[in-house]
């Protein structure tokens, strides 16, 4: 792979003829397999894998990895919707930035093609996506700690906090991401709010859509967190940090899909894991197992949530006593008065993420899913509720306890 290629989508068989290049995965004799499997928004993924008499199913084949590769537009709406090719360049160099702080958390690269627009990686079929596994209400002991420290390395060693400033800056512009910062800025922080063509809401629920079309209030306190996704470059951001791009095990935790990396509020990232986690709690009402065994469930998923973030504020503050760069962030409160911010911003951009899931472009599976169509409605309105109170609190919350209230309260309250 080291001349020269003209970039052109893969087919089946070139992704088997690139695996057979990449020197010391595969023998040259080796039988390969190849199908390709990507199911998000944008990408194409193929995984390679030797087929052998003894291993005849890719999960369990020893030798095998995954291609995935961007396209020059957007998968989910078509060549209508142009995407730069350089996400590939962002995404291997954020997951390679992130393995050198939490190898054990992000899958392993073995190879960026610039040309083809590829990233070659470690093949993590035998993990599930988070979201599936929620959906089925799988346990998931060590999460909140893997998460947690995740979030608390690849946030503060990113930061002005961990990294000498001018380092920082320089990274700043390697990761420089405008045009999927623009899809973000755009289905994110307005469409929901206006009658944009992109949005995506169940007839069911227009007049929600309408709501949030009218409610200033709400607007004004999604502009202000619009503006700090604008402009503060506070830290490496994973950038889309959903269920969906998280493969998980009971034991080990694998973070993917960094596309959307950029330098962004810290709270963006652990706001997007919140919202997730809030949305697969609602829309566990349509699960048909008696209300004891619902309740337990989502309390499971709210205390997760807590969790999440008071050991993700432990672990900042270690690393900040231990590891701060800046003398001058030892000043006496400024350290309390960050990571108020940061809680504060991570409950604004959770209320963000849970309504453009709701009216906007791309759903969720937790909610789409709900076959029976007035559980569905009652979920996306109790997901509205709730979004649009974290919104509306965000910048009077003091600790996560408030939110675990308000998503209690919110499940309690429009669905009785
Ligand atoms: N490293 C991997 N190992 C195994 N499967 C993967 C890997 N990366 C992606 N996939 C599969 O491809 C799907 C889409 O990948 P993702 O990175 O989320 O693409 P997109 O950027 O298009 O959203 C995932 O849901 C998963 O099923
Ligand atoms: C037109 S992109 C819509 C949506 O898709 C991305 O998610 P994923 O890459 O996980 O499929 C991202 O959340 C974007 O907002």
């Amino acid at each position: 792979m080291t001349k020269s290629t003209v970039y052109r989508p893969l087919c089946i068989e070139d992704a088997v003829q690139l695996a057979r290049n990449i020197e010391g995965v595969f023998s040259p004799t080796a039988s390969l397999r190849c199908e390709e499997i990507g199911d998000g928004n944008l990408n194409l993924v193929f995984r390679v894998y030797e087929i052998s008499k003894d291993t005849t199913d890719s999960a369990l084949s020893p030798r095998r990895i995954i291609i995935k590769q961007a396209l020059p537009y957007a998968k989910v709406v078509g060549e209508s919707w142009p995407l730069t090719l350089d996400r590939a360049r962002i995404e291997s160099q954020a997951l390679i930035a992130q393995g050198q702080l939490v190898p054990h958390l992000v899958p392993k690269v073995y190879l960026y093609n610039p040309d083809l627009a590829l990233t070659v990686m470690e093949d993590l079929s035998d993990y599930t996506i988070m979201r599936a596994g929620l959906m089925q209400r799988n346990l998931y002991p060590l999460f909140a700690e893997h998460i947690a420290e995740f979030l608390a390395k690849t946030l503060f060693f990113s930061s002005d906090l961990g990294l000498n400033q001018q380092d920082k800056k320089r990274n700043v512009e390697r990761f420089i991401n405008p045009e999927l910062c623009k899809i973000t800025e755009d289905l994110i922080f307005d469409d929901p709010y206006t009658a944009s063509p992109n949005n995506n809401c169940d007839a069911a629920i227009e007049d929600e859509l309408k709501k949030l079309s009218q409610d200033c209030g709400l607007q004004f306190e999604v502009m202000l967190l619009r503006e700090k996704f604008l402009t503060q470059a506070q830290a490496l951001l994973h950038g889309d940090l959903h269920t969906g791009s998280i493969f998980i095990t009971p034991e080990s935790t694998k973070v993917i899909d960094p596309e959307f990396a950029y330098y962004g509020p810290m709270g963006f990232d652990i706001g997007a894991i919140i919202a997730n986690l809030i949305l697969n709690t609602i829309s566990q009402e349509h699960w048909s197992a008696d209300e004891e065994t619902r309740r337990q469930y989502r309390a499971y998923l709210l205390q997760m949530v807590r969790d999440i973030w008071n050991q993700f504020e432990s672990r900042f503050r270690s690393l900040w006593d231990n590891h701060v760069v800046d003398r001058m962030a030892q000043t006496d409160g400024y350290q309390d008065t960050y990571l108020t911010r940061v809680l504060q911003d991570s409950v604004g951009y959770a209320g963000c993420k849970m309504i453009r899931r709701i009216v906007g472009l791309a759903h969720v599976a937790d909610i789409d899913s709900i076959s029976d169509l007035h559980v569905r409605e009652r979920a996306q309105r109790t997901a509205l509720f709730i979004g649009k109170s974290l919104v509306n609190m965000n910048r009077r919350i003091q600790s996560i306890d408030e939110v675990i209230t308000a998503c209690e309260h919110g499940i309690a309250g429009v669905q009785a």
